[in-house]
């Protein structure tokens, strides 16, 4: 699949997730599908991530898996070699330009500026994460890009709700959003799914209008 079709498959949300233990892997994807979310991004923030990446592509749910905060080709390679479906970056540097040549699966790096979606084209990205969104001026700064990157589709993540995730996705160069307010660390320490489902519903119940 490709990252247009797997992020216009996760649309409108991708949830980005700190997971602490591999066994929550397997019942949050079933909590996020059975609230109609089909993408989950394990962010390599914890020793368990790359183990609950394994883990649910051996399950084959058929959840869009991606990897967040990819700072390097090492953990790209790592992501692929795992299952994952795509990698994440929150921003760009010099070894995931160079590995984009020869990308084992498909990355969204991250950019907020002019230059640094310029410096993304010219590395072959065109989708790109604009984040952290709200603070880097939220949709309005993510409209702007519009008209001179026309090429360019974003998934802006960072400080993102729901009640404001609607005014990204109603624009023409907006695929989906990010956000981690599905899975919060109480619910997941809990283990409380069914509240992850309703969380999943209310969010992929948000428009995609443009
Ligand atoms: O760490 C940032 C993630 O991309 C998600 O951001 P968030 O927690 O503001 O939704
Ligand atoms: C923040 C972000 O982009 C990531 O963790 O992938």
């Amino acid at each position: 699949m490709s990252i247009a079709e797997m992020l216009n498959k996760a649309a409108p949300i991708v949830p980005v997730v700190v997971i602490e233990n591999v066994e929550h892997a397997l019942p949050l994807a079933e909590a996020l599908l059975q609230g109609g979310v089909h993408s989950i991004e394990i962010t390599l923030r914890t020793d368990a991530a790359l183990d609950a990446i394994r883990a649910l592509a051996k399950a084959d749910t058929g959840i869009i898996i991606g990897a967040g905060t990819v700072l390097n080709a090492t953990q790209w390679q790592q992501a692929a070699d795992a299952g994952a479906h795509f990698a994440v970056s929150p921003g760009l540097c010099a070894s995931l330009e160079k590995q984009n040549i020869n990308a084992p699966i498909p990355l969204l790096p991250g950019a907020v500026t002019a230059s640094e979606i310029q410096r993304a084209l010219e590395a072959g990205f065109e989708f790109l994460k604009f984040f952290p969104a709200a603070s880097s001026g939220g949709a309005d700064a993510v409209k702007s890009f519009a008209s001179p990157f026309k090429q360019v589709k974003f998934c802006p993540t960072g400080g993102i709700s729901v009640e404001t995730a609607t005014a990204y996705l109603n624009l023409p160069n907006v695929v989906c959003v990010g956000g981690s307010w599905l899975t919060p660390a109480s619910l997941l320490r809990e283990q409380r799914w069914s509240a992850i489902s309703d969380l999943a519903k209310q969010a992929s119940s948000l428009d995609k209008k443009a």
